[in-house]
């Protein structure tokens, strides 16, 4: 790296997951094998594990945004990604900062988490309005799986197959943001199907679809973590890099500078990668035994399997 350069830096606004699989934990072990320094503010404490959520203790909405501010106001970040916010005074709390200073914050990254695999609620009851009203148009790209799309579009019958999702993907650019990732993980079929659609000014969306095999696994527990902030990694490194998103780019960047925006283009391929991250480090940790009752709850990826520089 040139001498006074900065690596490329990726926020995660989440919440805790003790055992390691998901939320801020995933969060930072992705952008670390991904070459990205990795920054962390907590929204919530669960406890959990493999089996399931056992609890969630809110962290005050105020001191959630505080943590935001303190990072902004010292490090120039190229991506943030949103995960678990918890309660309704939280999401408020951090889309007040977050909108004031959407400049600062790179290519944003919303994964709009609402229930985890264990069928546990991770969002409160009334807080998804305010997720959908001052987060979502925000966002250049929201990362919802079925259930959670159903719930933004206002409890609509989930997608069943591709077609439908595609329909449901296009759907969603009307909640305002720049691209919607549909995941397909909840789809009953042989390969894990994920659309994107990207809004485009004045022209009909863009929409694609990645296939990726079906691991045949039961180490899922934080897949939509892994995969939002694997593309917020991508999307830092190619802002840094000022080169396709991809494991090539360098990914570093002149010191106390904000990086600049992705095209289309980019972005896209800053999708098509962290698909591609995701992909392979669920194949890396299918055969892991990391519970000592892997049949009870679901296991972690392997976050670390390629680790890139
Ligand atoms: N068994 C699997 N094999 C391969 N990819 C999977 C598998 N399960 C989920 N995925 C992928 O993992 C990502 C997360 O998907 P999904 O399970 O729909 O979201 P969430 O984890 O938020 O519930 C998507 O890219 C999806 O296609
Ligand atoms: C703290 C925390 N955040 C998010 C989740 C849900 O993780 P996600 O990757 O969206 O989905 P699952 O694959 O775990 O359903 C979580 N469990 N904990």
């Amino acid at each position: 790296m040139t001498a006074g350069a900065r690596p490329a830096t990726a926020l995660s606004i989440a919440g805790s997951d003790p055992s390691g699989g998901a939320g801020i934990q995933a969060d930072l072990k992705t952008f670390s094998a991904l070459g990205v320094y990795g920054m962390a503010c907590l929204s919530a404490l669960t406890s959990q594990n493999t089996v399931g959520v056992r609890g969630v203790l809110e962290v005050p909405g105020q001191f959630c945004a505080a943590q935001i501010e303190a990072v902004l106001d010292d490090v120039p970040v190229d991506a943030t990604k949103i995960g678990m916010l918890g309660g309704a005074a939280t999401v408020r709390a951090v889309a007040r900062v977050l909108a004031a200073r959407r400049p600062e914050l790179g290519t944003l990254v919303l994964d709009p988490v609402m229930v985890a695999t264990s069928g546990d609620a991770l969002l409160e009851d009334g807080a998804a309005r305010v997720l959908i009203d001052e987060l979502v148009p925000l966002a250049d790209v929201v990362t919802p799986n079925l259930p959670e799309a159903a719930a933004l579009l206002g409890g609509v019958e989930e997608a069943d197959d591709v077609a439908g999702m595609r329909q449901t993907a296009v759907e969603l650019l009307g909640l305002g943001p720049r691209a919607v990732l549909l995941k397909g993980g909840h789809l009953d079929r042989g390969e894990a199907v994920d659309v994107l659609a990207l809004s485009r000014d004045g022209a009909a969306p863009l929409v694609l679809e990645w296939a990726a095999p079906r691991v045949a696994t039961r180490n899922t527990h934080g897949t939509g973590c892994t995969l939002s902030s694997a593309v917020a990694a991508f999307a830092a490194r190619a802002r840094t890099a000022g080169a396709p998103a991809g494991a090539e780019s360098s990914g570093t960047a002149s010191p106390g500078l904000e990086s600049p925006g992705l095209d289309d283009a980019a972005l896209t391929a800053a999708v098509r990668s962290g698909k591609e991250f995701l992909t392979r480090a669920l194949s890396e940790g299918a055969a892991w035994r990391l519970s000592r009752t892997p049949e009870a709850g679901h296991g972690p990826v392997n976050h670390l399997a390629q680790t890139l520089r």
